[in-house]
């Protein structure tokens, strides 16, 4: 199947700052795509450019095959909540959906069918500068929902939602993805992330570092790792070390083996007449997994800023 959205070798530069850097990726129907990286590394900007809010300088962002520029009624083709303060403060938040609704020929009860759906309904005859931020969150998820489009972009949508809300975004993304839907979301919450994405679309300083299912990449985080729990720590970590094993403490009574498998461990440890509670394989999480791919292209790091403090002084 044609892939929903197409990011083809974008460069986008801002004076002297890159901001996306020869990026390319696709984002498939009926999954959740997560967009991930530091601060910094080209995600809002490359939804930006996917809704043709700005151009890039080379390369091309295609929706549904063509250019956002080019589509008659964008909001059938792609809903998409990048911020959720763009709604006008004096603005009653039913009005900014039915004026959305008008402008792309959308039936004005669609309007208080993603009221309901996003929970706003009792609220959407107030002013949207009286909203709260997780409010306002809600407003953008309606207006993305609005055209009933096959492709969905999300930034950050969790940002401001209580937990109740981040339950209910983490069920709402997973419906639109069942229902055939392309969702690119981007996010710093890699434990929300591990729950809800199927793939995810990793860029630091602009560039592609890694595109691959949430799976596979857990798979590989977790690779060789088994986690020993023992009442004799010590005695493990020396013949487990000496059997070239890397060995670190994970707990009072466990520790993280690197560089034997378990098939390898038990009759090492056996053998030794060592006694050990559980052998299991170490499961890495997402949290993990992303640290470990996204090392070296941190723009903004506390060491950083440490530094740049020190230089006024
Ligand atoms: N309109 C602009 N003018 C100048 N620089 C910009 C502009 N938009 C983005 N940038 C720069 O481009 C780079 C990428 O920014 P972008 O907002 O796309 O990153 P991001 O991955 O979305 O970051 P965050 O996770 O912090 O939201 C940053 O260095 C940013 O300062």
């Amino acid at each position: 199947m044609a892939p929903s959205i197409d990011v083809r070798a974008v460069h986008k530069r801002y004076r002297g700052t890159v901001a996306v850097d020869g990026l390319s990726f696709s984002v498939r129907p009926g999954e959740v795509t997560g967009f991930i990286g530091p601060n910094g590394a080209g995600k809002s900007t490359t939804m930006r450019l996917i809704l043709g809010l700005d151009a890039p300088d080379s390369g091309e962002a295609l929706v549904n095959g063509v250019r956002y520029a080019s589509l008659r009624t964008p909001l059938l083709e792609v809903g998409a909540l990048l911020d959720a303060e763009a709604v006008h403060p004096a603005r009653r938040g039913r009005d900014h959906l039915l004026w959305l609704a008008h402008s792309n020929g959308i039936p004005r009860k669609r309007v208080d069918e993603v009221l309901d759906q996003v929970g706003l309904a009792s609220a959407a005859r107030r002013r949207a500068g009286g909203f709260s931020l997780g409010m306002r969150q809600r407003l953008g998820i309606a207006g993305a929902l609005l055209g009933d489009p096959p492709v969905l972009m999300f930034d950050e949508p969790v940002n401001g939602l209580d937990p109740d809300g981040i339950v209910w975004i983490r069920g709402l993304l997973r419906e639109l993805a069942a229902q055939g839907r392309a969702v690119l979301v981007s996010s710093h919450l890699m434990g929300e992330l591990e729950d809800t994405a199927d793939h995810l679309i990793v860029v630091g300083r602009g560039r592609l570092v890694a595109d691959t299912s949430v799976a596979e990449l857990l798979a590989k985080a977790s690779k060789d790792r088994v986690e020993v729990t023992t009442p004799q720590r010590a005695e493990v970590m020396t013949v487990l070390a000496n059997a070239g094993a890397t060995v670190t403490v994970s707990g009072s009574d466990a520790v993280t083996v690197e560089g034997l498998s378990g098939d390898r461990v038990a009759p090492l440890l056996t053998e030794a007449g060592l006694t050990f509670s559980e052998l299991r394989r170490h499961r890495a999480t997402l949290e993990e997994a992303y640290m470990e791919l996204t090392r070296g292209s941190v723009e903004f790091t506390a060491v950083e800023s440490a530094t740049a403090e020190g230089d006024v002084r």
